[in-house]
């Protein structure tokens, strides 16, 4: 079933991330497994002007054949001031008014500052950019970026490349509930499908990662498992996950007896 991101018509709610492939040719084959129409590209890891090895080219001619876009990132920034020169740059080399703002505030977990973030999301909304901000899932930062004039939010699963899964099913449930109708992309500590799939079943509306697919054993094959697990995620969402309850009851009902006891 499609979706909209910032009034593009997508198929796929899975956008994937194209660092630390083994070569241009398995990203390339990732991409197109993975269904992906949004890929992520790193401007400061990526050297996209020249010197990358050829992974943009590949991108790009990829993105070309299926339809999808480049969605820039300015990962490995660490002030408002880096991330909004970077996603100038970022704008003029891939032609897109779309930016991933990442602005990490700590070294060890690469948790996003939420006040660079903030202060760089004003600036970017205001040079006319439709901001992707890489987040924490605490409600008021968001409600921060939102106020900044971000449409659309991509919190935190848990840190970058720790393949952890979702650390906090709470905090996500929440954000859901508390902004409903704001595109909501969990981004980043995706280790396994079922993680993604959990994601989706919350009623996040997508799902990004890299390092679950770039480190896999075979990242063509395990792109297409993700592009299932977040697919049958939504499904599941959207036929309506059924009410947990703590005690047993019985699936099936029980009329009568089966048979005479004397
Ligand atoms: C590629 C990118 O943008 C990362 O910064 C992103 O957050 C993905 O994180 P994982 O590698 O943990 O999936």
């Amino acid at each position: 079933m499609t979706w909209t991101l910032d009034g593009r018509t997508l198929t796929s709610r899975f956008l994937l991330g194209s660092a630390g492939y083994p070569s241009p040719a398995v990203l390339q084959a990732a991409v197109q497994a993975s269904g992906a129409q949004v890929v992520t590209v790193g401007l400061r890891r990526t050297h996209a002007a020249a010197g990358d090895n050829g992974f943009v080219a590949a991108l790009r001619e990829t993105l070309a054949a299926t339809g999808g876009h480049l969605l820039p990132n300015t990962a490995g920034c660490r002030t408002a001031m880096e991330a909004i020169i970077l996603a100038h740059m970022a704008r003029e080399l891939f032609d897109t008014r779309w930016i991933k703002l990442e602005v990490v505030g700590d070294d060890y977990t690469l948790q996003p500052d939420p006040w660079e973030l903030v202060a760089a999301a004003e600036q970017l909304v205001k040079d006319g950019f439709e901001v992707f901000p890489y987040c924490t899932d605490d409600l008021v930062t968001c409600r921060r970026l939102l106020d900044a004039g971000c449409q659309v939010l991509m919190p935190w699963g848990a840190p970058i490349g720790s393949g952890q899964g979702l650390l906090n099913p709470f905090a996500l449930r929440t954000l859901r509930e508390r902004l409903p109708g704001v595109p909501l992309i969990v981004d980043a500590g995706i280790g396994a499908p079922s993680h993604a799939a959990q994601a989706m079943e919350l009623g996040l509306d997508g799902v990004l990662l890299n390092s679950a697919v770039a480190q896999a054993g075979d990242p063509v094959r395990m792109a297409a498992a993700f592009g299932q697990a977040i697919a049958a995620g939504r499904l599941g969402f959207e036929a309506g996950v059924m009410a947990r309850q703590d005690m047993a009851v019985a699936s099936t009902p029980v009329d009568g007896r089966p048979f005479l006891i004397p």
